[in-house]
C-alpha cells in the first residue's frame, strides 16, 4: 500500500454512537501506515481544527440517526457548507469519497451520509471514488470491507492521475469486490446506493432467519466442526489481507495502580459524566416458567432524566471467559501482576497504545472491562492469527478465512455464527497470539444502551430480557449476552433476598437524544406500539403524561399502547402499572396481543393483529397531523412487520395502490411522526 510519496489526506467522521469514527479513525491509521500524510478530525472541528475549502482530498464516514438525520456532530458542517450566502462552487477543489453508515431496517436508509453526499456534489466538489453505504442492519462489514479494499487502489490512481475518469473505474472496483460476495444483492446501483423496499426486507429477514436457525442447529449438533467446515478453497491460491505489525509492548512495573474504567477515556455516545449508580432495587418481571427472563433494575442517580432518554450501562466479561482466556494463553502466572503499556520503539510514527488502556493495569482486569472478546473476529486479527500456528493444516484454514477468495466462507462460518477469538483458540490448539496481539486487534468493550423505562429526580430503570446463546463451540459453559449476563449475575443476590441491604453499584451515563422522546404536546395524538421489553420507554410515557395531565388545561390527545407477549400468566410486563394508567384513563386504549396463548376466535395473536383489527382508526391517526406513532422493540421481524402493515392499510383505507401507500407512509415518516427505536 506505500504510496511512496507524501501525499496529503483527511478523513472526515460524523458519527452518533462511535461506529463510523472508529471506521475513520481505522482509514486514518491504515493510510499513515500506507505513507499518506493523513490527518483525521470530527466534522464538528469545522472552522476550528480544519478549514473545507483548504482540503484538496477528504475521505467521509458518516452515519445516520434519528429518522433518517445526519449525527449531532455533523449538523453544523452540513449547514456551513450550505450557506445561501456561498457561491455555488466553493467546493470545487475538493475532492472526495464518503462512506456512509445507516441501517436498512428504518426507513430512510443512510439518509445522514446520503444528505452530505448531495450537500457536497451541489457546491461543486468531485467524488474521486464511489460511494458506499453500509447496512449496520444486515452487516456492515459486507460493504466496509470491500470499500475499503478498493479506497487504496482509488487513492492511489487520484494521486497519480487525471480525476476525471476515476468515479467510474472505482465503481467498477467496488462493485468486482462485492461481487465476490455472497450476497450480490449488496452490489451499488450507478449512484452508488444500495435501495431497499419494505418488501425488499421482509424477503431478505425471512431469508436470513431460515439460514440462521438451521445455522444454529449445526452449531448445537457439530460444535467442532464448524470452523473446519469442508472448504471449497483447498486447492485455492489466496490473497491474505495486509499484515499489520504488533507495535505494542506491555512490560512489567511497580507503579500504583489507579482504579478506572477503560481510563476514564469517553465514549462517544456520552453526553454526561460516567457515575457508579447505587443500586436502588431490582425485581423479575416474569414468572419463572416464561421463556425469556425480564429484569427492571432502578438505579440512583444525581442527574434529571426524562421520559425518552437512554442510558449507557458500562459492561464487563463474564468471569468464565476470561480465565479460560489468561489460561489458554498460557498467562496464568502473570494475569494478576501489575503491567504498563508502550509503543515499541521500532514502531513506525504516529502509532500510540489505545487511549482506553489504563496506565497500569492487570491481564485479569483489561480483559475483563477493557475488550470485546467475544466479538465476531475481524480479518486483520486472522491474519495475525496465522503468523503464530505451527501446525500446517491449522493455519491453511485460517488463512482461507480470511482470504480474499474466502470472503463467502468468512461470512458464512465466521459472521454467521458469531465466531469470536475465544472460538478460535479453542478450535485450533497451535494458534498461539501474544497478549500485545490480543490489544492491538480487539475492540474496545462497548457501554450497552437502554431506554428508562419509569424515572423520577433522583432515579431511573432500565428493563432488559437477559440473552442467552445456546452453547459455544468451545465447551466453555452457555452464555448469556455480555451486559445482560453482567447485570443479571450482579444482581441475582438482591433479586433472591428482595431486599436493598446489599450494596451494589454499576456504571452508567447519559447518552445523546435518539428523538425518541414524547411529543411536546399534550394534546398530539400518541400510538405507541411496543412488544416484550419495547414497552419499557412507554412507562416513561406514561409516566409524563400523568404528571402533565394533572397539571393541564387543554383538551388532551388519545394515548393508544398496542403491546404483545406470549403468555398473559408469564410475561406481561408492566401489567399492574399498564392496567392502572388504563383505569385513570392516561391511557385511553390499550391492546395487548398474547402469541402463545389460547385465544378466544378473533383474538390478536401480534401486535400487528391488533392494528389491523382497528385498523380504520390507526389510518385516519396516520393522516392526522396532530399524531405522533412510535415503535420501539425487535427490528428483525415486529418492526418490519408493523410497517408493511400501516402500509397495507393505507392501502386498504385511502383505497390507492401498495405504491402510494407506500409513499404517502414514507411522508409520514419525514415528518417525523413515525418513530422508531429498534433493535437486532
Ligand atoms: C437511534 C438510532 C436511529 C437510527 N436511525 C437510522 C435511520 O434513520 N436510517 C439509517 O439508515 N440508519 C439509522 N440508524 C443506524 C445507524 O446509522 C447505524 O447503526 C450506524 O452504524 C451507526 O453509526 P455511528 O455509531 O457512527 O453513529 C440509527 C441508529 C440509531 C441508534
Amino acid at each position: 500500500m506505500n504510496n511512496g510519496t507524501k501525499n496529503k489526506i483527511t478523513v472526515l467522521y460524523g458519527s452518533q454512537t462511535g461506529q463510523a469514527e472508529e471506521i475513520a479513525k481505522q482509514i486514518h491509521e491504515d493510510a499513515v501506515f500506507g505513507g499518506y500524510d493523513a490527518e483525521v478530525f470530527c466534522l464538528k472541528e469545522e472552522g476550528k481544527k480544519f478549514d473545507i475549502k483548504e482540503i484538496k482530498c477528504a475521505v467521509f464516514v458518516c452515519s445516520t440517526t434519528g429518522d433518517g438525520d445526519p449525527p449531532e456532530n455533523a449538523r453544523k458542517f452540513l449547514r456551513t457548507v450550505s450557506r445561501k450566502t456561498l457561491p455555488n462552487d466553493h467546493l470545487s477543489k475538493l475532492y472526495y469519497t464518503l462512506l456512509g453508515l445507516g441501517d436498512s431496517n428504518y426507513s430512510t436508509f443512510c439518509g445522514g451520509p446520503k444528505k452530505l453526499d448531495k450537500v457536497l456534489s451541489l457546491h461543486g466538489a468531485n467524488k474521486f471514488y464511489e460511494a458506499g453505504f453500509a447496512d449496520d442492519g444486515t452487516d456492515l462489514e459486507l460493504v466496509v470491507e470491500p470499500w475499503l479494499d478498493g479506497l487504496w487502489p482509488a487513492l492511489k490512481s487520484y494521486f497519480l492521475k487525471d480525476k476525471s475518469h476515476i468515479t467510474s473505474e472505482s465503481r467498477e472496483i467496488i462493485n468486482n469486490n462485492l461481487n465476490e460476495l455472497p450476497n450480490s444483492e449488496s452490489a451499488l446501483n450507478s449512484n452508488g446506493e444500495q435501495e431497499t423496499s419494505v418488501t425488499d426486507l421482509s424477503e431478505k429477514v425471512a431469508n436470513i432467519e431460515i439460514t440462521e436457525n438451521v445455522k444454529k442447529l449445526e452449531t448445537t449438533l457439530l460444535p467442532d466442526s464448524i470452523l473446519w467446515k469442508k472448504s471449497s478453497l483447498s486447492a485455492s491460491n489466496l490473497t491474505l489481507p495486509p499484515l499489520f505489525p504488533i507495535h505494542l509492548e506491555a512490560y512489567p512495573t511497580d507503579e500504583e495502580k489507579v482504579e478506572t474504567y477503560q481510563k476514564n477515556f469517553s465514549f462517544p455516545v456520552a453526553c454526561g459524566e460516567v457515575m457508579n449508580a447505587h443500586v436502588r432495587s431490582a425485581r423479575v418481571l416474569t414468572q419463572p416458567d416464561a421463556v425469556k427472563r425480564a429484569i427492571e433494575v432502578e438505579f440512583d442517580v444525581t442527574t434529571e432524566y426524562k421520559a425518552g432518554d437512554v442510558i449507557a450501562v458500562c459492561c464487563y466479561n463474564n468471569k468464565l471467559d476470561v480465565d479460560w482466556l489468561i489460561e489458554r494463553l498460557g498467562l496464568t502466572k502473570t494475569a494478576d501482576q501489575k503491567m504498563k503499556m508502550k509503543v515499541s520503539s521500532v514502531a513506525p510514527k504516529k502509532k500510540e497504545v489505545p487511549p482506553y488502556i489504563p496506565e497500569v493495569f492487570t491481564i485479569r482486569e483489561m480483559f475483563t472491562s477493557c475488550l470485546e472478546i467475544r466479538s465476531v473476529i475481524k480479518k486483520p486479527l486472522i491474519r495475525c492469527l496465522v503468523e503464530s500456528m505451527s501446525n500446517l493444516d491449522e493455519k491453511r484454514r485460517l488463512e482461507e478465512l480470511c482470504s480474499r477468495q474466502g470472503g463467502g466462507e468468512y461470512m458464512d462460518v465466521i459472521r454467521g455464527n458469531m465466531i469470536s477469538v475465544l472460538d478460535i483458540l479453542a478450535t485450533f490448539p497451535s494458534c498461539k497470539p501474544t497478549l500485545e496481539t490480543l490489544v492491538q486487534h480487539l475492540p474496545r468493550l462497548q457501554p450497552r444502551r437502554y431506554s428508562i423505562a419509569r424515572y423520577g429526580s433522583n432515579y431511573v430503570s432500565i428493563v432488559f430480557n437477559v440473552v442467552q446463546f445456546e452453547r459455544d463451540s468451545n465447551h466453555l459453559s452457555p452464555r448469556s449476552g455480555i451486559c445482560t449476563g453482567y447485570l443479571e449475575q450482579l444482581l441475582q443476590p438482591m433479586i433472591e433476598q428482595q431486599e436493598t441491604e446489599i450494596s451494589l453499584h454499576v456504571k452508567i451515563f447519559p447518552t445523546k437524544s435518539n428523538g425518541f422522546s414524547p411529543p411536546p404536546n399534550l394534546r398530539n395524538n400518541l400510538v405507541m406500539i411496543g412488544p416484550g421489553t419495547g414497552v419499557a420507554p412507554f412507562i416513561g410515557f406514561l409516566q409524563q403524561r400523568q404528571e402533565r395531565l394533572a397539571t393541564n388545561t387543554e383538551a388532551p390527545g388519545c394515548a393508544w399502547l398496542f403491546y404483545g407477549c406470549r403468555h398473559k400468566e408469564r410475561d406481561f410486563l408492566f401489567q399492574d402499572e399498564l392496567d392502572k394508567f388504563k383505569r385513570e384513563n392516561i391511557l385511553t386504549k390499550f391492546c395487548v396481543a398474547f402469541s402463545r396463548d389460547e385465544r378466544a376466535p378473533g383474538g390478536a395473536k401480534y401486535v400487528q393483529d391488533s392494528i389491523k383489527t382497528n385498523g380504520e382508526e390507526i389510518v385516519s391517526l396516520l393522516l392526522d397531523t396532530d399524531t405522533v406513532f412510535y415503535v420501539c422493540g425487535d427490528a428483525r421481524n415486529m418492526s418490519k412487520d408493523v410497517r408493511t402493515c400501516m402500509v397495507e392499510l393505507i392501502a386498504k383505507y385511502t383505497e390507492c395502490d401498495m405504491e402510494s401507500a407506500l409513499c404517502k407512509f414514507n411522508g409520514i415518516v419525514s415528518e417525523k411522526r413515525y418513530k422508531e427505536d429498534i433493535w437486532t
